[in-house]
Order: C-alpha cells, then structure tokens, then sequence
C-alpha cells in the first residue's frame, strides 16, 4: 500500500513496483512503449522499456500460445537481441506487458538525423558496424527458427550512453509471428505495419515465410543507411484487407529489373504472378542499376553484398551466416563493437538525440486533462503531478498466480497515479508557473514528435495477412 498525494490508501500492482514510470516513448503496431526506472536494488535506475500490448475488440486478451511463445522468447540471449528483462500479466483482461532493456537510439532516428538535421552521410565504419551486428543478431535468431518478419529501422535498437554504447539489438523479434492470428483484422485493430521492407516473394502471394524475408529486410536497411532514403517506397493500396501491392513491386522492379523465371524459376508459382499477369509483365523496366542509386562501384565489395542481400529468388538470396563471412567486413573499416564512434580519432562524435518522452501519458494510454485557464496552487500541483506522474494506481487487485510460473501477482485494471514531487508543489509562484508553461510546450512538442512519427509510419501501410509460417529453416 501506498499514500498518493491526497493521503489515501491506494494498492498498486505488485509487479509494477519494480518500476518507476517515467512517460510514453512511442506507440506500436501492438500498443504503447513506456520508459521506466527499475527499483530493484539489484538495477536501480536502469531504463527499461515497457511494451503494453493492445486489446483486441473482442478483449480476449493474449492466448496461451501466444504466452507460451513469448516465455520462450526470454531464453534469446543475445548481445545482439533486445533482452526481454520481464513479462507481466494482467490476467483480468489478459493484457500484456513487456518489459526489455531500453535503447536509447534506433536506426530510424538515427537515419532521421543524419537526413534532417545534419544533412551528411553516416560514415563507411557506422554503417559497417551496424549491419554486421543486425546480421549477427538475425544469424542467431535464424538458428534458433526465428524469422522476424518485421525487420525496419525503428525495430534496429543502438544503445546510448554506458558499458554498451553503441551496440545494435533487433527489437520485436519473433512478436509478429506471435501476435499475427490473435489481432483482429487491420481495420478492426489499426495495425500498421510498412510494405517498404517486404519481400518480393511476399508481395507476390507466397504463403511460405523463410528467413530469406528478413535477409531482403535487410538489404533495404542497408542501401538506407547507405543513401538516408528507403529503398523502395511503395504506396500502398488499402482498398481491402489484403490487397495486391502492385506500386510496391513497381517501385522494386523499377531499380533491379524486371524478374524472370530464369533467374527465379519458382516465380511462375506464385498466386500473383498468375493472376495479376497482365499488371506485372505487361511493364517493361529499364534496369537503371542499383550501383546508381546507392553510389556503389558496382565490383566493390558493399555492393556485391547489398545485391545478394535482394536477390529476387530468396533460395539464392545470401544468408546471414553467409553475409557474415563477405568479403565487405573484412576490408577496412573493420566492423566495431560501438556502432558511434568516429572512424577517425580527429572525427567527432555525433550527439545523437535522446528519445522524446511524454510525461503526461498514463499507463493506460490516457492523456493528461488540459492546463488549469487560472494558476492557483492546488491546479499548478495537480498539473505539475500529472506531468511528473511517476507511480501506478490500480482500482481493484486480483492476485492470480500466472499459468506459466512467472511469479508475478495480476493487476485487473490500472490508473496513473500522482507521486509527483513535493518541491514542484510547495513553489507556487511565478518561477513554478513558468516551468510548469515550459514543461507542458515540452510535452506538447514531445506529443507531436512521436505523433508525426507514427503519422510517417501509417502511410507506410498496413500489414498483409500472412499465413503463419511454416517452421522450416530456410538454411
Ligand atoms: N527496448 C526499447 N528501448 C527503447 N525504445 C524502444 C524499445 N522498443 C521499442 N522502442 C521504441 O518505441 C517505439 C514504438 O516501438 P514499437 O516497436 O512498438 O513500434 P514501431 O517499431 O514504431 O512499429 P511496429 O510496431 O510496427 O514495429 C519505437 O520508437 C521504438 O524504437
């Protein structure tokens, strides 16, 4: 139990008191991501990210398969994965809560940057020290029958600051799989997810994953952080729920020509190569080459590997084990451990932006109400709380042992709750109003930050339903 500003007894979730909330830093195909504070003695004050899983309408929650999978999921241990420290239960409503250590970079941002505000290329060492580190990460998944299936640069993590600058982790892996049949159709559950990574086999109606899908994921991700631009930037028909994404494999065909069944001879098996013929091979692509578009030498070592990471026939597409061993990481620059630091000594360092966090999202996905039109000091303290809210409330507990021994107690329902602190509310004068005006454009900007970045990602496109794949190892 503990008291909340107004000296009532309130109970919080069991497991939530691990944490110290700190706001919302982003927002998902499957929900809202939570920065947080541990408490344990153990790790006081590392960050953790907190992934809250979306209802479905229906609220039938997360199924014990799904449960099953990610239990299994907390055995990837990887340098190179992103470490899933917990997983949290509400069996109420069977909600779900991950919790995995924080990043606090990602190659979204990262390329963002380097586009927007910078205006420079990411240089040769960076590029050659996050690519290895993204296929070592996905050579382990792959050998553990993993295929990610949703490879994109805001799923590539890069640590901040400490012991583990600069490394990469691939986030939301094996999530897709899992979360592919109990979500609602796109319409229903506002899914979203980018066609500008899919696989051309995909794009065509396969029905067959293989790791090979994460390989094409990842020659985009390269040739993006080659040229700061994604690769292939289709528009994407939603006229229904699984539609055939022609400007898609017009945007591919357009730089590497057009496929044939010579040089992909299970292409003439593919549902849409059938039935959508007369849209597909009626075009006639000039192959303007790849080399141009990413400034390669086309013998050059970068470029032999980028072409082989989108090689159309995934049999022939590079593995990651085989894209490892390339010629490409053996030249100068050799690959590093931190992905940020400088080629050169002489170089500086780039001062990549912290992750905006927004203070006055709850827990719940709800917003902080809008500023008092008066300052008193009771409002001021309240708003000033809110924006500080670092605790959880929860309304009622239902203590249920988890199915699958997590040891951890189930909250049914959850509300923020101010523990803000006591020196913001003892001001009361104009320098607290004027922070308190600082904070909220703060958090406005904030708001609208990871509102724009959700707003660029929702005209990527939305997710076509795939078939769960089969569990065969393309290797
Ligand atoms: N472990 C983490 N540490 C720090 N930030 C994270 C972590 N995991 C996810 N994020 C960030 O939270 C935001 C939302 O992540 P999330 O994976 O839910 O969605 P997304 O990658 O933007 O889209 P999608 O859900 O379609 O994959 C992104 O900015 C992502 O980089």
């Amino acid at each position: 139990m503990v008291a909340d500003g107004a000296g009532k007894q309130r109970t919080r979730p069991e497991w939530l008191q691990q944490y110290e909330l700190v706001g919302k830093i982003g927002e998902g195909t499957y929900g809202l991501v939570y920065l947080a504070k541990s408490k344990e003695p153990a790790h006081r004050g590392t960050k953790i990210a907190i992934k809250k899983f979306k209802q479905s309408k229906e609220g039938d929650g997360v199924s014990p398969t799904a449960i099953r999978e990610i239990m299994l999921l907390r055995e990837c241990i990887h340098e190179n994965i992103v470490k899933l420290v917990n997983v949290h239960i509400n069996h109420g409503d069977m909600s779900l809560y991950l919790a995995f250590d924080y990043a606090e970079h990602d190659l979204y941002e990262i390329i963002r940057h380097h586009r927007e505000k910078i205006s420079c290329n990411i240089n040769a060492y960076t590029v050659k020290s996050l690519l290895w580190q993204i296929l070592n990460g996905l050579n382990y998944l792959h050998n553990n029958w993993i295929i990610h299936r949703d490879l994109k640069p805001s799923n590539i993590l890069v640590m901040g600051e400490g012991e583990e600058q600069g490394v990469v982790k691939i986030g939301d892996f094996g999530l897709a799989r899992i979360f592919q049949a109990p979500l609602r159709p796109l319409s229903e559950n506002g899914v979203v997810v980018t066609i500008w990574y899919r696989a051309p086999e995909l794009l065509l109606g396969s029905k067959h994953y293989t790791s090979a899908v994460d390989m094409w994921a990842v020659g985009c991700i390269f040739a993006e952080l080659l040229t700061l631009k994604p690769l292939f930037q289709g528009i994407e028909d939603k006229s229904s729920p699984n539609p055939f994404q022609l400007d898609q494999l017009d945007k591919i065909f357009k730089v590497l020509g057009n496929p044939n069944a010579d040089k992909w001879p299970t292409l003439t098996t593919l549902p849409h190569w059938q039935s959508n013929r007369q849209q597909i091979q009626s075009r006639k692509y000039e192959n303007p080459g790849l080399y141009s578009i990413v400034q390669l030498p086309p013998k050059s070592p970068g470029f032999d590997l980028l072409s082989r990471m989108l090689e159309y026939d995934p049999v022939k597409r590079i593995t990651a084990a085989q894209a490892l061993d390339h010629e490409y990481f053996r030249n100068d620059p050799i690959p590093g451990r931190n992905s940020l630091v400088p080629a050169n000594a002489a170089d500086k360092v780039i001062p990549y932006p912290q992750r905006p966090v927004d203070y006055s999202t709850d827990f719940d996905g709800t917003t902080a109400p809008p500023p008092p039109q008066m300052p008193n000091s009771s409002n001021m303290s309240n708003q000033l709380h809110q924006s500080m809210n670092v605790g959880m409330q929860q309304q009622q507990q239902h203590r249920v042992q988890n199915p699958n021994n997590l040891g951890v107690n189930q909250p049914v329902a959850m509300h923020g709750m101010n523990s803000g602190s006591s020196m913001y509310v003892q001001r009361g004068n104009a320098a607290a109003l004027q922070q308190q005006q600082q904070q909220q454009q703060q958090q406005q900007q904030q708001q609208q930050q990871q509102g724009m970045r959700r707003k660029e990602q929702t005209n990527m496109g939305y997710p076509g339903h795939y078939q769960p794949p089969n569990k065969s190892r393309r290797m």
